[in-house]
């Protein structure tokens, strides 16, 4: 995306921890940790898209929830209109609930059956403001002609809806109260593509229209890549890589980023450099490798790699990566699809 963005930050993740007790026996003994999110930090900038992705259980979720404070942190700070909204008090916060919305993935789960389509919508607005019925229904109204629905069908009930139009649902009671920042968790993952995309230009057209900021979680790369203008590759519960969306996809940097552009199965004309087959399944969050987490899998992985865990850094303007060997130099994409197959 070639929109103009402001460098204001809306939102700032500083080392951001969630590790989930393993227990074990009668007793409940925590006997160890899955490090979901493993001290993360990430600016976000105002008007924003921010994909963020990476495969299934590596903390992509549980980073957006922390980030909404929908979890607790183990440790870190979100910081969100000059204050860390992990230590705000209940009342300090509810004034800034409105402000922080999601969107679910499950267009088909995440709407109760048996309310009517006005009354999903307009929830949020008897809940947390004075408005009178009549000006919730007029709201309503609004706002799903706003996403593209049919206001007269107001009165229906959710399966009476396709899961598109599910989803748009579920984006107007999102942006019901005027919020300025929108977790989409896998928000269009389980629509046909075609449908997909709807909702995707339906998603940019509200953030030009509204100036909303977006987090936007998906695992598939080309879900991201036309909604982002920055993309951060997650890779067992840390950040692999950050840097503006086309950037990374026509130069990754770290060699789980280059090995996940290299599996898109669409030919990507940037990348006429080979597949990168990696070895082996994700290590459990449980027990994650030393050093750097993605070494038993990377084919470019030296001594260091298995010692010292590299410390995400910027390594060209505005591109930060956290490896020790980043794929830099001219060809290092081609002579790491050469030692894969190798
Ligand atoms: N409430 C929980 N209790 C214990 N472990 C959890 C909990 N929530 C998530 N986890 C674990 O944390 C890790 C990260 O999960 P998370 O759902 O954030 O990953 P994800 O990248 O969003 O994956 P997916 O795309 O499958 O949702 C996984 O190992 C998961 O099993």
């Amino acid at each position: 995306m070639s929109r103009q963005l402001s460098n204001e930050t809306l939102i700032e993740v500083k080392n951001i921890k969630k590790y989930f007790p393993i227990k074990k026996g009668l007793l409940s003994r925590v006997v160890g940790q899955v490090k979901a999110v493993d001290d993360i930090s990430l600016a976000i900038k105002k008007g924003e898209t921010f994909g963020l992705v990476g495969e299934s259980g590596c903390g992509k979720s549980t980073l957006g929830r922390v980030i909404l404070r929908l979890q607790s942190a183990s440790d870190g700070e979100v910081i969100y209109a000059g204050k860390n909204i992990h230590t705000l008090g209940s009342s300090e916060l509810r004034g800034l609930r409105q402000d922080l919305q999601i969107i679910f993935q499950d267009p088909f789960g995440s709407l109760n059956p048996r309310f009517l389509i006005s009354d999903i919508i307009g929830e949020p607005l008897k809940v947390h403001t004075n408005m009178k019925p009549r000006e919730i229904e007029a709201r309503v109204v609004e706002l799903m002609e706003l996403v593209g629905l049919d206001a007269n069908r107001r009165n229906r009930y959710p399966h009476e809806f396709s899961g598109g139009q599910r989803q748009r649902i579920g984006i107007a009671r999102a942006i019901a109260l005027n919020p300025k920042f929108i977790v989409a968790d896998e928000a269009v993952s389980a629509l046909d593509v075609s449908v997909q995309s709807q909702v995707l230009n339906l998603l940019a057209r509200l953030q030009r229209e509204l100036g909303l900021t977006f987090l936007f979680i998906a695992h598939g790369l080309n879900v991201v890549r036309h909604i982002s203008d920055r993309v951060g590759v997650m890779y067992l519960g840390k950040m692999a890589e950050v840097g503006p969306t086309e950037e990374v996809y026509n130069k990754p940097l770290h060699p789980y980023t280059a090995a996940l552009l290299s599996s898109i199965p669409r030919p990507n004309p940037a990348l006429k450099r080979g597949r990168i087959i990696l070895k082996g399944d994700v290590p459990s969050p449980a027990n994650p490798p030393s050093g750097c987490r993605f070494h038993p899998r990377c084919p470019m992985a030296k001594d260091r790699c298995k010692a010292e865990e590299p410390l995400i850094r910027e390594v060209l303007p505005g591109r930060q990566v956290a490896c020790h060997f980043p794929l830099v130099e001219e060809g290092a994409f081609e002579k790491m699809a050469a030692m894969s197959m190798g």
